[in-house]
């Protein structure tokens, strides 16, 4: 909702934001709403509920009624969740794979980042989990990792091919454990691995070890050979289509095959940020599960039976549906599939749950602890602090990229007016951020603390050379934008099909002014399909747990600049400062050419002015108007 294109905001003032808490319970599809799933889940032998590429959303998004449950909801989910497999006789397995940082307050406020947020996922009862590149761009975080985070989930928490320097053993060692063999509650015997994209943006602290390499590996080749497995699960930080570019699952699926021709593979990934389900061969399947707590991923597979497995629990669990779909329309293969997209919200979490929406039976102590401890925690950090008010709604892809309502349209005012140093203040001056930065769009409304990191997470600080050649810096966009796809936005910039996933987006909530439950009155509308995830997957159309309307999508370069100070008169000046983030750095000095060397770079306000700080003073000088009640 309020995306551009959606003209009407869905929130009150996010100063109020706290109190909604305690009346979230109201949902999307309450109220007799024909919104929500419609359809109970198909239940197997086999079940996984996956998470991936959370990136700090574990308060929900409270803008968004149709993705505003928070960690606690999903902790009493999976509670309700594990019972109702352990009465069905079948196994459920709760699994994440990786990128718990970047992209809301409550995980990068702190320093270093997911302080907080590393400890409420602890709360879950997660039966094997893996690590993303976004515990791995910054030394800290990975040490927190190791420290703290890893040695909790013991041999649950999989890095097959990631290692960190060990000070105390002077040794490199894997951050966590490279494969674990284990037998389910009803008999599987399983060997897992988690595996990392050849990702290359790493500190030094830590080595990425490619899958090429990874495959050859003694203890790798001794895993897949271990007898007594009755599947494979490939869980990684890692595309799930094997297809695509930069995916290493099949490199490693297909190792895998060589000596397990016919053993299921099945396959957990992320990192694009989108849902998919792709079929790989007749016993093998991937699933991915969107991104910042808006996906939960529902994957179920039936089959196993004593000739090919030691299951000994129910084989078509009662009551429920049960998987029907065999992956290809050739398989021989015993195994029968099925996969969901849910929303994160706690309608859908009730209606798969307990079956009706009834809020006292569904909360439990356990999650309601959680969703205590995160009130606490944005209190303590501030994260409701108002800083202004946006004037509209401004999405990334929704629209043009050069729109009026395009998020970038703004961002670039903002980079010109307030990425500055006072003692160049006068001087003529190109401002170089790269899109893939941008994590979420803006809503018009209250713009917060929370929202900085929202929309602009990362902690690059602003570099730059002085006094470039006029002609260098103002044809630099262009370079960077053609000259070549920076191999670190290598995935942001990949266009991401339409047919396959569309940004989400609720409806439009003009009528919602109430103060105090601003995401919650919206329950009561009469509405039948709200905009947002349209998948198209290898199974077809039907994986969206909740139809919606498809939002339109736009595809955007892969930088976007602000320009100030230019001459009024026409005139063309001599020279102009080029700034930018420092993850851009390497393409910047490769587009201007050997004159220009890494030593001519400098921070252009401190070390301390990064891509965090300059959306608030913008905020504050550009956007007061309708303070402190914010019009939506
Ligand atoms: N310091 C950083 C780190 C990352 N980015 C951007 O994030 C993209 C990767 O995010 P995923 O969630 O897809 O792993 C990366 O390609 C950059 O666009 C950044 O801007 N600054
Ligand atoms: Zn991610
Ligand atoms: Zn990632």
């Amino acid at each position: 909702c309020g995306a551009a294109g959606h003209t009407d905001s869905c929130y009150g003032p996010i100063n109020h934001i706290e109190h909604v808490r305690h009346v979230k319970r109201m949902q999307p599809g309450a109220q007799g709403a024909s919104y929500g799933p419609t359809r109970p889940l198909e239940w197997g032998q086999f079940n996984v509920m996956h998470t991936t590429d959370t990136h700090g959303w574990l308060e929900g998004h409270l803008k968004e009624k149709n993705y505003g449950a928070d960690w606690g909801d999903y902790v009493t989910f999976t509670n309700h969740m594990k019972h109702k497999a352990g009465n069905m006789g079948v196994d459920l397995l709760i699994v994440d794979t990786g990128d718990l940082h970047d992209g809301t307050g409550l995980s990068d406020a702190t320093n270093p980042d997911g302080e907080l947020t590393n400890d409420l996922f602890k709360e879950l009862d997660y039966d094997l989990l893996t690590i993303g590149n976004h515990e791995l761009y910054v030394s800290d975080v990975s040490y927190q990792v190791f420290n703290s985070f890893q040695n909790y989930w013991g041999d649950k928490y999989l890095t097959s091919n990631v290692q960190i320097f060990n000070p105390s053993t002077n040794e490199y060692e894997y951050i966590g454990k490279t494969h674990k063999y284990f037998t389910t509650a009803h008999g599987l015997r399983i060997m897992a691995f988690g595996i990392l994209y050849d990702f290359t943006g790493n500190s030094n602290s830590t080595k990425v070890i490619k899958a090429a390499q990874m495959v050859q590996q003694q203890w790798f080749q001794d895993a897949i050979n271990t007898k007594d497995v009755d599947m494979f699960l490939l869980l990684g930080h890692n595309i799930a289509r094997t297809t695509t570019g930069g995916s290493t699952f099949g490199l490693v699926h297909d190792a895998i095959r060589k000596v397990q021709p016919k053993t299921p593979i099945q396959i957990f990934g992320g990192h694009s940020h989108i849902r998919d389900f792709a079929v790989i061969d007749e016993s093998s399947t991937a699933l991915e599960s969107g991104c910042y707590c808006e996906t939960l991923g529902w994957f179920s597979m039936s089959g196993f039976d004593k000739t090919n497995s030691g299951f000994t629990g129910v084989k078509n669990p009662h009551g429920v549906s049960n998987p029907t779909r065999k992956a290809t329309t050739t398989s021989t293969s015993p195994f029968v599939y099925s996969r969901r997209y849910l929303d994160w919200n706690r309608y859908t979490f009730e209606y798969h749950s307990i079956g009706k929406q009834d809020d006292a039976s569904f909360d439990y102590h356990s999650g309601e602890r959680v969703t205590s401890d995160i009130t606490g925690y944005r209190t303590e950090l501030k994260l409701g602090e108002l800083y202004g008010c946006v004037p509209d709604s401004y999405c990334s892809t929704c629209v043009p990229f050069t729109d009026p309502k395009n998020i970038f349209t703004v961002l670039s005012d903002a980079l010109a007016v307030s990425v500055t140093n006072p003692a160049r203040a006068d001087k003529v001056k190109y401002v170089f951020c790269n899109t893939g930065g941008i994590r979420y769009d803006l809503f018009k409304g209250p713009f917060t603390y929370d929202d900085n990191f929202i929309v602009s997470p990362f902690r690059d600080v602003w570099l730059t050379i002085p006094d470039v050649p006029f002609n260098l810096a103002s044809a630099l966009l262009n370079g960077l934008n053609h000259g070549g796809v920076s191999k670190r936005d290598i995935f942001s910039a990949m266009p991401i099909p339409r047919d396959v996933c569309v940004d989400p987006m609720t409806a439009p909530l003009s009528e919602i002014k109430a103060r105090g439950d601003e995401r919650l009155g919206t329950s009561r509308r009469q509405v039948t399909e709200t905009p947002g995830f349209t998948t198209k997957d290898d199974f077809g159309t039907d994986g969206d747990d909740t139809a919606h309307a498809t939002v339109p999508h736009y595809s955007i370069p892969n930088y976007f600049q602000g320009v100030a100070n230019l001459p009024t008169d026409g005139s063309t000046p001599a020279v102009a400062d080029v700034v930018f983030v420092d993850f851009i750095q390497d393409y910047v000095l490769a587009f201007l050419g050997s004159a220009f060397t890494a030593d001519m770079v400098k921070p252009y306000v401190s070390e301390n002015f990064t891509s965090q700080d300059y959306l608030e003073p913008y905020v504050k000088a550009k956007w007061q108007a309708g303070m402190p009640n914010c019009p939506i």
